[in-house]
């Protein structure tokens, strides 16, 4: 892939983002027109801003030699507006980074720090904010006089809570963040913590409040300027002439209008120039489009590439699944063509190291995979026939949690921390049927039991954080069950798991599949956690299946030479583990022919040569290898 010069991964930069998005780019279209022509002022064939001349008042615009016309004086309003403008953007812009410095830095020092400096530091901001701010403005400039300097001194003291508030939520936030605490562990004194761990993610932050604020700060020094405190005469800025101009709003409305649709038009473009900004500046909206991920994985299918062999008897039939990141140019192929067959009642456990494409799989199944930047190429997702990728948004709505239900691996971020677990359990009852609160509750009493989870009734009330990770990923699974689904994934749901707690959640996946004929699909990169639950191995590498199987068998003979390196890896009783040599390639830069030819030990130069397929080595056994490990080669 060719790549987008000055990146070094292919993602656009800053300013490429910021022109994508339409209505950031004209407004910063427009304030860069106003900065320039602000900054040529100088240069450019303008009468002089503050040239009287009485035979000529109030002339209107399109007069000869006055194209927006003339003000009570006789003084040419396009020379006043383009010098107001100038000199409101420079107090507006000297204002801002004087309050954003002032008060990021003590926002940055009051979190970081916490305790006393904290308080001291929040309680003096406090203070300032107990004042209306116009009113403070006006205080600091009665004692300090009239004047632009000293209006602009007044702006930008009333602006440093704003920035301090801002910065030190945000830096409270990351201070106890797990990344701070391993700089720390590595040596790191707070000095260097707070330039280099907390700094570059407040920064975004900080950015996008100045940009906000700029447009406040043109707003209040008009204000000053329009009270007769801020710019004095001759000296005009757009609140000053909007000051002169109401004297005579009523007979030339023009002198007033020239002024103020200024200021509107500034405070505006700054305004979608500053939100375009702040999403262009979240590494986490970089990918592609400046946009929040949508609500279902976008799918870009090719019509005609589409199978029609569907089975309408299976809870999940995924054919050809094909899921991309697109990253800038750079495309990913996180999902390169996968096929699964789920049964009623089957449990078909998906495994492979980091990074194989396990979440993106499962995450495609209920087109969870965020949007920008994945996308589901090619393949269909069908539930008892009914192509999940074809479906509508509430179709989707109601499948999500209904007939198709996940359980993640970190139930404390899957669970809402701030609503007591049964009224989770009862909401995800509600949302799919329509019954009435106290009926939920019962429901939901029924389904912690079902998970096995002691006094049911009484935990019904508890809060997440109460509860033990096995308590918790049980509440997770309730929920998943609450509608009885026809297929459950399982996304690595035991991993943060101790093992006694684990086998425990095993042994309830598996009586439900048992009992009710649920379709589990288990993720996990432990082969013989898989091994000890599941039916059939589905073994994924860079995003292929290059091995599928009933368990026992694939287990005892692995046919994949990826497989038998992957049983390696498992600790022996008596003996370490053997990982496998090297690291898998990125999904963008496979090697050509099969992708675990170089870390491959029976590798052969027909390796190497082109794509291989899948190849069925016995009715129920596929692997996707030329030369399949057989008898004492495995
Ligand atoms: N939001 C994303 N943006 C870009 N690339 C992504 C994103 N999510 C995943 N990927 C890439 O997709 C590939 C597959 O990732 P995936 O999370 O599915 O792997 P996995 O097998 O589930 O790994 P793990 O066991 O570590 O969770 C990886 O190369 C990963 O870097």
């Amino acid at each position: 892939m060719s790549q987008v010069p000055g990146h070094r991964d292919g993602r656009p930069g800053t300013l490429r983002l910021l022109l994508a998005n339409p209505l950031a780019a004209a407004g910063l279209a427009v304030l860069a027109l106003v900065a320039l022509v602000a900054l040529a002022a100088p240069l450019l064939p303008l009468p002089d801003p503050a040239a009287t001349a009485l035979g000529q008042r109030l002339l209107p615009p399109l007069s000869p030699g006055h194209p927006l016309g003339t003000d009570a004086l006789g003084r040419d309003l396009l020379s006043r507006l383009v010098w107001g403008t100038r000199l409101s953007l420079a107090v507006a812009l000297a204002a801002t980074l004087a309050a954003a410095l002032l008060g990021s830095l003590t926002g940055l020092v009051a979190g970081f720090a916490g305790g006393a400096v904290d308080g001291g530091l929040m309680r003096f901001v406090d203070l300032l904010m107990a004042f209306p701010y116009i009113l403070l403005a006006l205080a600091i400039v009665a004692v300090l006089g009239p004047g632009l300097f000293h209006a602009l001194l007044a702006i930008a003291a009333v602006n440093v809570p704003f920035f301090a508030r801002t910065v030190r939520g945000a830096t409270l936030g990351l201070a106890r963040r797990d990344f701070v605490d391993a700089a720390r562990l590595g040596g790191a004194g707070p000095l260097a913590l707070l330039a280099t761990e907390i700094l570059p993610n407040v920064l975004p932050v900080i950015v996008v409040t100045a940009s906000t604020s700029f447009g406040w700060m043109i707003l209040e020094t008009a204000g000053l300027s329009f009270l007769g405190l801020g710019a004095q005469p001759p000296l005009a800025d757009l609140g000053a002439m909007l000051g002169e101009a109401r004297k005579v709003m009523f007979i030339a409305p023009h002198v007033s209008l020239v002024p103020g649709v200024m200021v509107f038009v500034i405070v505006m473009a700054i305004n979608l120039a500053g939100d375009g900004l702040r999403d262009a500046l979240d590494p986490r909206l970089r990918s592609g489009v400046p946009a929040r991920p949508a609500a279902a994985t976008e799918v870009r299918r090719d019509p005609a590439a589409m199978s029609s062999a569907a089975d309408p008897d299976l809870p999940l039939q995924v054919t050809g699944l094909r899921t991309e990141f697109r990253l800038g140019r750079r495309s990913l192929p996180a999902v390169a063509g996968v096929d699964l067959a789920l049964p009623p009642g089957a449990r078909l456990g998906l495994v492979g190291e980091s990074g194989s494409g396990k979440s993106a799989t499962a995450l495609s199944l209920l087109r969870l995979v965020p949007s920008p930047p994945g996308c589901i190429t090619a393949g269909q997702v069908r539930m008892q026939g009914r192509d999940v990728l074809a479906m509508g948004r509430e179709e989707l709505r109601a499948l999500r949690g209904g007939r198709l239900a996940m359980v993640f691996q970190d139930p404390m971020s899957s669970l809402h921390p701030m609503h007591r677990i049964g009224d989770q359990v009862a909401e995800a009852l509600r949302a799919h049927a329509p019954i009435g609160r106290r009926e939920a509750r019962r429901r939901a009493a029924d389904l912690l039991a079902r998970v096995r989870i002691p006094a049911a009734e009484r935990r019904l009330d508890a809060w997440p954080h109460e509860l033990s990770g096995g308590m918790r990923q049980r509440v997770a699974i309730a929920i998943a069950l609450a509608n009885d689904p026809a297929v459950l994934v399982a996304d690595e749901a035991t991993t943060a798991l101790d093992v006694t707690v684990q086998a425990q959640v095993l042994a309830l996946l598996h009586r439900l599949t048992e009992d009710r004929g649920t379709a589990l699909l288990f993720i996990s990169h432990d082969l013989a956690l898989v091994g000890a639950l599941c039916d059939r191995i589905a073994v994924l590498y860079a995003g292929q299946v290059v091995e599928e199987g009933p368990a026992a068998a694939l287990l005892a003979a692995p046919a994949h030479p990826y497989t038998a390196k992957l049983l390696d890896c498992l600790p022996r009783r008596g003996g370490g583990a053997d990982p496998i040599a090297g690291l898998p390639p990125a999904p963008d830069n496979l090697p050509p022919g099969c992708a675990f030819a170089p870390r491959c030990p029976h590798v052969q130069p027909p390796c190497s040569e082109g794509p291989v397929a899948l190849d069925r080595l016995a009715p129920d056994r596929a692997a996707r290898c030329l030369f399949p490990l057989a008898g004492d080669r495995r």
